[in-house]
């Protein structure tokens, strides 16, 4: 790669709490070293149509508190033509910009990829509040999700007590567990129900429901992950087997936004600065990652062959102790 004189930044994907503080590290870091910034707008949408902005220091300073992204964010369509791509890529050569720097999810990776096939340098960073890229232990926007989720719980706990009734209350994260173990062992549910280790059968959830039921216990919770079922018919199946009045909350998009946590804050910056040294040393096409809790980064083709259904198995053994 050649020297770096002007990159651009872009955010992707769903929208995730962090990827405001990163945006500003590459920014500042990139000023350091006299590198010009361009915010792109929309993620690959604002590539397709350069709709860009100057970015500077006055621009980012403020921002490490917010939650979305300043950049906006979208899902394109357009971009997984590869027509468009190309479009994309000569934009970036038309104003001479000589990498750029995607934070987003899978899908942004895997857009990187097919977007390396256009000659264009990019570096991504992991930013999903799904957890689910592979190749790092940490996406940007988990710990403010789960926290998030944590919260709701507690507060849909508190009528589910006074009610005496059965909550279950469905939570993000796709097809990963990560949010619905983290905040079902944070609100000890009684039943925390994820991807990774649904076998199709509710039987246990029913039976253990019902056990607390006859135990003269006055209130359920069961935390479920999105990508395991509809967690309405869940909510109803229980009513109609175990006779506990039961009620189901989909938290939704509220698990996307609000403030960054300080973890959020702190490896959005780490990554964001991290990805602009990656160019400094002129690699191309790598993905910021946490391995052992330092930053580590790969070849972006290596990290999307890379895949990860496991969940801690101390983590899931312990989630099923404490909800005994
Ligand atoms: N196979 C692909 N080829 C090209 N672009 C892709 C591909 N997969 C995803 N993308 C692009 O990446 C964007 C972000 O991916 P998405 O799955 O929506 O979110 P995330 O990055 O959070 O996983 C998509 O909207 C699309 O434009
Ligand atoms: O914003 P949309 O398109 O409704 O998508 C919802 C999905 O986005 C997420 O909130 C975040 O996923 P990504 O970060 O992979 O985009 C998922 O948990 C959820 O399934």
């Amino acid at each position: 790669m050649s020297e770096i004189k002007k990159i651009a930044v872009l955010t992707s994907g769903g929208d995730a709490p962090g990827m405001n503080s990163a945006v500003r590290a590459v920014v500042f870091s990139a000023n350091n070293l006299g590198i010009e910034v361009v915010g792109v707008l929309r993620g690959y949408e604002g590539l397709i149509d350069w709709e860009t902005v100057p970015l500077g220091l006055d621009d980012v300073r403020n921002i490490n508190n917010q939650g979305g992204t300043i950049l906006f964010t979208s899902r394109s369509e357009r971009f997984l033509d590869q027509k468009y791509r190309h479009i994309a890529a000569e934009n970036l050569r038309a104003h001479d910009v000589d990498a750029v720097v995607a934070i987003g999810g899978d899908g942004t990776l895997r857009g990187a990829i097919k977007f390396k096939d256009e000659g264009v340098d990019i570096v991504c960073i992991p930013g999903t509040i799904d957890r689910d890229v592979a190749c790092s232990e940490y996406t940007l926007g988990f710990d403010t999700a789960a926290n998030t989720a944590m919260e709701a719980i507690d507060k849909i706990r508190d009528s589910s007590v006074s009610h005496g009734r059965c909550s279950v209350v469905e939570v993000m994260g796709r097809k990963r567990g990560y949010i619905a173990l983290w905040a079902g062992m944070a609100t000890s549910a009684d039943a925390i129900v994820l991807p990774e280790k649904w076998d199709g059968n509710f039987d246990y959830i029913i039976n253990a429901l019902r056990k607390r039921h006859t135990d003269g216990r006055n209130s359920y919770l069961v935390v479920v992950a999105e990508g395991v079922t509809d967690a309405g018919k869940l909510a109803d199946l229980i009513q109609k087997e175990t006779g506990i009045e039961s009620r189901v909350s989909v938290l939704g998009y509220i698990q996307r936004g609000g403030q960054p946590t300080a973890k959020d804050r702190m490896y959005g910056s780490l990554m964001g600065a991290y990805a602009i040294e990656i160019l400094r040393q002129g690699r191309g096409n790598r993905i910021v990652a946490i391995k052992n809790d330092i930053l580590v980064d790969y070849d972006i083709a290596e990290a999307i062959g890379l895949h990860n259904n496991n969940l801690d198995s101390f983590q899931y053994q312990l989630s099923l102790m404490l909800a005994e």
